[in-house]
Parts: C-alpha cells; structure tokens; sequence
C-alpha cells in the first residue's frame, strides 16, 4: 500500500471531512476481534460515526466471514489463548484479501505472553497499529515491566520516536493516542490536537478510535495516514462538542457517540486541528 507524500502543508479539515463523508455514504463494514470491556463502545462508536460493526471472533466463521469485511480491528485487551489463533488468521486472510487491518496492541508489556502476542501479530503487517504510550513504547522495544495495565504512564509525545522506530519496523501507520496523537509512517509525523482530557476517564474510548481507524482506512485505503490522523482528530472533536453538554466521563460516553453522529461540515472544517510534528523531537525514546 502507498503510504508516501504526506505534505507538510496538507489541509487537514477537508481532508477529515472528505473521509467522513465518505464513510458515512459507504457504511463499510468492519470486523472486529476486541476485548469483552470494549465490545459496546466499539460498536456504538462505529454506528454512530456512520460504518458498520461485526463482532466476530470465532476462528471457524473467519475463512468465510474475513473476506467480506471492509475492514478488520484486532485489540488485545482481553487476550487468552484460545483467542489469539482466531485473531492470527482473521490478519492473514484480511490481508491476503487486499483488506486493510488495524492492531490494538492493549497493554502490550503486561507480561510475556501478551508482548509474544502482540509480536506476532506486527509480523502480519497491520496496516495501523494504535496504541497509547505505554503501549507504543513497550512494543517498539519489546519489553516487559513494569506497566499500569492498559492505562498508559506516558505522555504520547515522549513515544514519538518509539513510534517511528516501530513505524519502519512493521512497515505500516504507527498512532499514539494522548493529549496530542501522534500519527507517523517512519519518516513523517503529524499531531491531532482534538479531544478532552475526560476521553481518558471512559474505559475503551482507545479502543473505539481505533476501530474508528479501521473505519477511515477502509474506505481510503491507500491513504491509511490520512485516514488514520482524520479518525483521531474526528473523535477528539466529538470528544470536545460532547464535553460541552457532559456533566462527568458517563454522560460524555453519550454525549460523545451523540456527536459523532451528528458531526457536520461547518463542525469538521472549523474544529479539526493537526500539524505537522516534523521539527519536534522527542527525548524519550
Ligand atoms: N489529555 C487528553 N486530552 C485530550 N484528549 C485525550 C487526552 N488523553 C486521551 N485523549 C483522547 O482519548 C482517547 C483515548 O486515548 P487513550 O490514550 O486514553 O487510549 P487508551 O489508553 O488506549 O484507552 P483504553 O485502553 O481505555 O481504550 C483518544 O481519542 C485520545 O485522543
Ligand atoms: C480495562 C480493560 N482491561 C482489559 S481491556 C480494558 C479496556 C480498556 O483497554
Ligand atoms: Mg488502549
């Protein structure tokens, strides 16, 4: 997949309103393999911004089921073993049927056998992997420690060249979620400066902009940059119109897919902020 000129000086809002609408008009049609927490998120979040959500998982539907979808989403948050072959698979056919995949690698140092994981479904080439800092950080280096689960302990600027390095590794979009995220192909790297702190206080909204994600490069899939920086900025700014109304994390949970729903032009073009990140490095690796 192409994944090269990404400008410097790219007008973002349209490009983010252009994927949206497109979304909405196409409705793709998005499989996802995630965790028990994020299942209702996940597809809500889907439905409202406009795609449609499959929760399959079973290993036997795969072969059948994969090739229709216009997209797959993998998230490790509830892994065990008897998922991970399903999720194996469900990589290998998407991609052998020219579909774009997208991993969420959730809490990949927790332990051993989540990072091994995580590292054999890199080496399946996920067209995005999204994750937050921790994440990011843990799965570019492979290491195991001492982590917080799946909330992160670092701020996804500090993951800028943890991503990038990860980014070349695996050959696809690395994004990391947090107050800015942070979207790289390896050698350029833009910020969505969109979202509300409170987005962090809701379980699974990292794994609803993730299949959010999938959503955006399913119906652009040559440009998975561009889909990818569009989706996060997207959700942070239903984030941001759901705060306004949202009296804690339980009701911008509503008020949130309520916006996304309702998102229009006037909204996306005036609201939608990512810059290119190109001169800033990170001193965290
Ligand atoms: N400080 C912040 N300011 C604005 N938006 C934020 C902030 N922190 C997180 N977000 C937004 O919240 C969403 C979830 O990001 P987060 O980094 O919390 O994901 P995560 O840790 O993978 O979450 P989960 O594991 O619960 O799914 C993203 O859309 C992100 O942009
Ligand atoms: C809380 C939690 N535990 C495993 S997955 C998940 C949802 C956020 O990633
Ligand atoms: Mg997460």
């Amino acid at each position: 997949m192409e994944q090269i000129n990404v400008s410097e000086h790219i007008e973002w809002a349209p490009v983010a309103w252009t994927l949206l609408a497109k979304l909405r008009l196409e409705s793709p049609l998005v499989q996802c393999i995630t965790n028990f927490v994020s299942m209702d998120i996940v597809a809500n979040t889907l439905l409202s911004a406009g795609a449609s959500p499959a929760m399959i998982h079973s290993i036997e539907e795969i072969p059948d089921f994969t090739p229709h979808a216009h997209a797959l989403c993998i998230n490790t948050g509830t892994l065990s073993p008897d998922w991970l072959p399903a999720m194996k698979v469900a990589a290998e056919v998407a991609t052998a049927s020219g579909k774009p995949w997208v991993l969420d690698p959730v809490a990949a140092g927790a332990s051993g056998f989540r990072m091994r994981a995580c590292l054999e479904l890199v080496q399946r080439k996920p067209t995005v992997i999204r994750g937050n800092g921790s994440e990011i950080i843990a799965l570019s280096k492979a290491s195991v420690g001492t982590t917080k689960g799946v909330d992160s302990t670092h701020e996804s600027m500090d993951a800028m060249e943890a991503a990038k390095s990860l980014a070349q590794a695996s050959g696809g979009i690395v994004a990391v979620s947090g107050a800015v995220d942070v979207v790289t192909d390896g050698q350029h790297v833009v910020g969505a400066h969109n979202g509300v702190p409170t987005m962090q206080k809701i379980t699974a909204t990292g794994c609803a902009v993730t299949a959010l994600i999938a959503a955006f490069v399913a119906v652009d899939p040559l440009h998975a940059f561009e889909a990818t920086a569009s989706a996060l900025s997207i959700f942070g700014v239903a984030g941001e119109m759901g705060m306004e109304t949202a009296k804690g994390p339980s009701s911008l949970r509503m008020h949130l897919i309520d916006s996304l729903y309702g998102l229009d032009q006037a909204d996306v073009l005036s609201r939608v902020k990512i810059t290119s990140l190109d001169e800033i490095r990170s001193s965290v690796n």
